[in-house]
């Protein structure tokens, strides 16, 4: 059997996550799994978890480490046949650790975009809240300004993607995400990539993967042949 494989991916907001997630997905078949498609999930169908969530979104607040991880890890445990890419998740030392004793990582992708760049491309940034896609009306509109491609909904712009809320939120990031890439540096599978543009980051993503997937694989079937 061959061995499966297993990413996170870490930046600041805006810094391309989910636009990279999805390239990453499409390439190599892995699946996207993204945080915030989970904590808006277990909102919308009403589990413990998910009520609880809400409460601290609601104020803007990051969901504390217990909840996040209590919404997180049962469901990588359903995905224990598949190569997966986490997107959202850790963004803290305690849910880095708590991923750490649920399985080991191969690769933790981190992202490091200069302010001006974060600034510029989330006063673009337009959301469909429902599904979580997400538009930039430079990089990539919706094909009719304003709406949802799929489902021809309303899109929106999220108060703290302001560029007076983004500082904030930043100065955050950088706090509570330090201590979470000195782990992976420690471990030996930090990747950093500083770009101002997703499309040349993206070559550098690629080529790191072509030579960490079918290694990955090519290893396991050596191993399941002795
Ligand atoms: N580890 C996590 C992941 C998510 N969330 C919460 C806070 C977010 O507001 C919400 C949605 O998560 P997203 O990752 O989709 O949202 P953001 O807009 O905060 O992320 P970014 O701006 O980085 O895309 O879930 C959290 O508290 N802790
Ligand atoms: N102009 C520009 N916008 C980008 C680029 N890469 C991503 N974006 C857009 O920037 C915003 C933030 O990207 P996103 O993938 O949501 O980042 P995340 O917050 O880290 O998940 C979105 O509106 C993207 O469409 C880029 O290279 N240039």
């Amino acid at each position: 059997m061959s061995k499966l494989f297993r990413a996170v991916i870490m930046g600041p907001p805006g810094s391309g996550k989910g636009t990279i997630s999805e390239r990453i997905a499409h390439n190599f078949g892995l699946k996207h799994l993204s945080s915030g498609d989970f904590v808006r999930e277990n909102i919308s169908s009403k589990t413990d978890a998910g009520v609880l969530a809400k409460t601290y979104i609601n104020k803007g607040l990051l969901v504390p480490d217990h909840v996040m991880t209590r919404l997180l890890l049962p469901r990588l445990e359903e995905m224990t046949k598949y190569s997966w890419l986490l997107d959202g998740f850790p963004r803290t030392l305690a849910q880095a650790e708590a991923l750490n004793s649920s399985c080991d990582l191969d690769v933790a992708i981190n992202l490091n975009i200069p302010l001006e760049t974060l600034k510029e491309r989330l006063r673009h940034r337009w959301i469909h809240p429902p599904s979580g896609r997400v538009y930039n009306m430079c990089f990539n509109p919706p094909r009719i300004q304003g709406l949802d491609d799929i489902t021809g909904e309303a899109l929106i712009q999220q108060e703290d993607d302001r560029p007076e809320a983004l500082v904030a939120r930043l100065r955050h990031y950088k706090d509570v995400a330090k201590p979470v890439i000195d782990f992976y540096k420690a471990k030996g599978i930090l990747y950093t990539f500083s770009d101002t543009e997703t499309d040349r980051i993206w070559p550098n993503i690629n080529t790191l993967l072509s030579t960490k997937i079918p290694a990955i694989q090519s290893d396991a079937r050596c191993a399941s042949t002795r």
